[in-house]
């Protein structure tokens, strides 16, 4: 069997995400039943070079450790010339500032949701990794879950609950304000909207934008209102919800999003249709379930289990050497068209509930 290809990262900042991430980069890929690609982590970057080297000796094992280097600036390791990748892991205020300084300096990169803070910044992205003919994607990890492939084919190809007719999405999730000062902040780019709203709007996208007699069209009413955070002077947003209308498979969609309270367990997006009812228990950015409602002599319920061997970043993380290996510049699953296309929806939301972050966070640079 051929020598699998490796893909080398370069980590850039060392929290919670960036934690998860690593775990799974190092996890053996053949627990998983991959053998084509694998990954090494080669470099970290912190405002901190002891972060970065406490975050080293923290997630790598000692026999992968010796040949990672630890960077006190995110501007040195895009100067490493052995990162294949630069994993982004910043708060949202950050995507956008570090991943142009790292395709400016020539590399590929993978940056964390929400891509960046409005879609102008998005479409400057994607500009720049063409002109510097480098791959770039936003980490909706998500996506490249098995099970979201075998939902996408029961409900478009297969038909299981025969037309759509209605989606609710929910994903919330309560952040304590003092754990999660980033997510309080307009400085940080904080709020429900842009953190976990990202899920609401992909759960959004797989059944609707996706849908087969849509071919990728805007839907036609956009609908949202907000609710603002009294926590905070800064006033993000503590629950958004959006209602979509999708004229050409005559589908209405309903997503909400919270971080104040938590989605029930028992059910997180609902797919109503006129044979039955597709539902995914939580967690919209990890399903790990299936349950499939058909209509009949009686209502005749399937389950269908994934099992994650680990936290399901590395799927991800396998498409995208993929990708690099074969010369790609974008993904074919998660391309950047459809990238911008989120960050405009997320902009119209903004537009219609009057949400606005310091201009320097919104600014896009020349
Ligand atoms: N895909 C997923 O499942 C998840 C994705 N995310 C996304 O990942 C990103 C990071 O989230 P998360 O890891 O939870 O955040 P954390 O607050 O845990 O970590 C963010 C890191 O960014 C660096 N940083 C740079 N500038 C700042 C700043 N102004 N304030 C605070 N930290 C800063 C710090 O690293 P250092 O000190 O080393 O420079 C810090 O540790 C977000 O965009 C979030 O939406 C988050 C959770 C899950
Ligand atoms: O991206 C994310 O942000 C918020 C988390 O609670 C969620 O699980 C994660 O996927």
């Amino acid at each position: 069997m051929a020598a699998p290809f490796t893909l080398r990262w370069g980590i850039v900042a060392t929290g919670g995400i960036a934690e998860c991430f690593v775990r799974d980069l190092v996890t053996d890929p053949s627990l998983r039943g991959v053998t084509d690609v694998a990954h090494q982590v080669v470099a970290v970057a912190s405002r901190s070079v002891d972060k970065a080297q406490t975050f080293i000796d923290e997630t790598i094992p000692a026999d992968m450790r010796a040949h990672v280097t630890p960077y006190s600036s995110y501007a040195d390791l895009y100067k490493d010339p052995a990162v294949d990748c630069v994993y982004i892991a910043t708060p949202a205020s950050g995507h956008y500032a570090c991943a142009l300084e790292a395709l400016r300096a020539g590399n590929n990169v993978l940056c964390e949701k929400p891509f960046t803070v409005n879609a102008q910044q998005a479409r400057h992205l994607a500009q720049v990794a063409k002109e510097k003919n480098v791959f770039l994607m936003e980490a909706v990890w998500t996506r490249f879950f098995p099970l979201v492939k075998t939902f996408q084919r029961m409900l478009h190809e297969e038909k299981m609950i025969g037309r759509v007719h209605r989606v609710f999405v929910d994903f919330s999730v309560y952040i304590d304000p003092e754990k999660n000062k980033r997510l309080y902040q307009a400085s940080t780019a904080g709020g429900a909207l842009l953190d976990l709203g990202v899920y609401m709007n992909l759960w959004t996208l797989l059944t609707c934008y996706h849908h087969p007699e849509n071919k990728r069209s805007p839907p036609d009413v956009i609908k949202a209102a907000m609710l603002r955070s009294p926590l905070t002077t800064d006033l993000v947003d503590e629950s958004t919800s959006v209602i979509t209308v999708w004229q050409k498979p005559n589908i209405m969609c309903i997503g909400t999003t919270s971080m104040m309270t938590d989605t029930p367990k028992e059910c997180l997006i609902r797919v109503q249709g006129s044979k039955g009812e597709m539902i995914i228990p939580i967690h919209a950015s990890r399903p790990e379930k299936i349950i499939v409602n058909l209509e009949g002599n009686g209502m005749n319920t399937r389950t269908y289990n994934y099992d994650i061997p680990g936290q399901g970043l590395f799927w991800e993380a396998d498409a995208v050497a993929r990708d690099i290996r074969d010369g790609k510049k974008e993904d074919d699953l998660y391309p950047l068209e459809e990238c911008i296309f989120a960050m405009e929806l997320m902009d119209e939301i903004r537009l219609q509930t009057g949400l606005k972050f310091p201009d320097d966070v919104e600014k896009v640079q020349s």
